[in-house]
């Protein structure tokens, strides 16, 4: 076993141990201006869907009635951004070309892990906090990813240092070096064939527990290698759930405890001085203590930033007074299921629904009793369809219902149990019971038909059905209830 060194203490306490201290705090650093960064995007994205209406490209109704704009006029020239979980509003200057309206049109920053994008029917709920945890936010560095870089950094470093411990006659060192480079190795083999990230990550913090345990109990480099050390909270933190990190800091540092204490010098002939021993235990405590906190910070406003998109998606792709999808969405949906038509020629129907005479609802007994109206027919709706159907407010009082793999039949069947529902069903509303009708057009994708010629023949079937007497389910051939 080498002699305690007095120049280990001397390099020690003046210039490495600061130098990879301030090293991690620049990564953190660097992390936590990322997640800003993300956190801008994200809500500005956010934001601007939740106040858009995105046909007019001006914002919504939503706007105008939940910031205080004032006058509706500058309701057109507003924009909204975001820090954090603050939402700035920005109307526009009298030279508009200072705001950039390409901030408007950037990806969406969030990915699911298997890249597949959730479909949105009815059945669409607010997600969960387990659910968003399988998110991660664009531009942080994914855990196999960082793994395979510090794999990649720390192999040459180990084969350099048994390299010199060989040169220096100390065979042992040199040999568990090796042996830790080709652990590191094998561990990163194994996972760009298996694509497993759990072994992955479980292979390497057992790897660099081991190593660096064998580094501080062997005083390996006359015992300045123990500095490491300083490299494990970070990387603990960053790869494992706050549970591991904590346990692995506290039992690393109690280790290292141990092995400074009277009793570890009784095992083992370790050659650290008194005084590098206590500077070395208090910046690692002091270390580990900052890496939980600031990893603790990243965590939390990670779950606040992924909410909030959440949020925001989910009232980006709804109608915020039923529930439905809204117009934007029922588009979407309607483009997927003729892709899926293209693909595997399962056909589909649309229902084109419109409340009949709704403007003598508002006329006698207000616009409010009106709002219930459309919200009780919006439940009716929901009673009546299957959880694969995507229910969507068309506009004011029109809604679209997609059928996926329901031929005109059913579709027609579908459509008259809803209709004869609302129109047996009296809604109580505030303003009293209402009774009330609705009219559906119904259409069947048939060749190749583009979705904007269905919903054309849909909305002739609709325009059928009111100048039929309304209370009535029309397709494009005719009556049918
Ligand atoms: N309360 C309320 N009314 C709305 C909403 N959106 C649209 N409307 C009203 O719905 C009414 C639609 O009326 P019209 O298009 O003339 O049609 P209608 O009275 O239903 O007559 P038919 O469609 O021919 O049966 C208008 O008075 C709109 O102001 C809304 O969100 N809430």
């Amino acid at each position: 076993m080498p002699a305690k060194s007095p120049a280990l203490v001397r390099v020690s306490r003046r210039s490495k141990l600061p130098v990879l201290i301030r090293a991690t705090d620049v990564l953190l650093g660097l992390d936590a201006i990322k997640n800003l960064l993300g956190s801008v995007s994200v809500g500005a994205i956010s934001l601007y869907n939740h106040y858009t209406d995105t046909r007019a490209r001006k914002p919504n109704r939503r706007a105008v009635d939940s910031l205080p704009l004032g006058p509706m006029q500058t309701a057109s020239s507003v924009f909204t951004s975001v820090v954090g979980e603050r939402f700035y509003v920005f109307t526009q200057t009298p030279r508009p070309k200072r705001f950039s309206i390409k901030m408007w049109s950037m990806t969406w920053p969030l990915m699911p892990k298997n890249n597949k994008t959730a479909t949105m029917t009815q059945t669409t709920s607010r997600p969960s906090d387990t659910k968003l945890s399988q998110f991660r936010v664009k531009g942080e560095i994914p855990v196999p990813m960082l793994i395979g870089w510090l794999t990649l950094a720390a192999v040459p470093i180990l084969l350099f240092f048994a390299w010199r411990s060989l040169d220096r006659g100390i065979p042992g060192s040199a040999t568990a070096l090796i042996v830790f480079a080709v652990l590191l190795s094998v561990n990163g083999i194994v996972y760009l064939l298996s694509r497993n990230s759990t072994l992955q990550r479980r292979g390497f913090i057992t790897a660099i527990t081991i190593l660096f345990t064998y580094l501080a109990v062997n005083a390996v480099e006359d015992g300045s290698a123990i500095i490491w050390l300083f490299a494990y909270p970070p990387i603990i933190f960053y790869i494992s759930e706050a549970k591991v990190g904590v346990l692995a800091c506290s039992g690393g540092l109690a280790g290292v405890a141990l092995l400074f204490s009277p009793l570890g010098d009784l095992v083992f002939d370790s050659p650290y001085s008194t005084s590098f021993r206590l500077t070395m235990l208090a910046v690692l405590g002091f270390e580990m203590s900052t890496c939980y906190v600031l990893d603790q910070s990243r965590r939390r406003s990670k779950l606040g930033l992924l909410k909030l998109a959440a949020e925001f998606e989910y009232a980006a792709k709804h109608d915020a007074l039923t529930g439905l999808a809204n117009r934007r969405e029922a588009h979407e949906q309607l483009e997927a299921e003729y892709q899926r038509y293209l693909r595997n020629s399962r056909g589909f129907s649309v229902l084109l629904m419109d409340i009949d005479l709704f403007k003598s609802v508002n006329d006698n007994h207000g616009h409010q009793v009106g709002d219930e109206t459309i919200v009780m027919v919006a439940r009716t709706l929901r009673e009546h369809s299957r959880k694969v159907d995507t229910l969507a407010r068309w506009g004011g009082e029109e809604y679209l219902v997609l059928l996926p793999e329901t031929d005109t039949v059913e579709a027609v069947q579908t459509a008259n149990r809803i209709r004869q529902t609302i129109a047996s069903t009296p809604i109580e509303t505030q303003g009293g019971s209402i009774n009330t009708t609705i009219s559906v057009g119904v259409a069947t994708i048939h060749g190749a038909e583009s979705v904007d010629r269905l919903l054309q023949r849909a909305d002739e079937a609709l325009y059928r059905a009111k100048t039929l007497g309304r209370n009535k389910v029309c397709d494009f051939e005719g009556i049918h209830g």
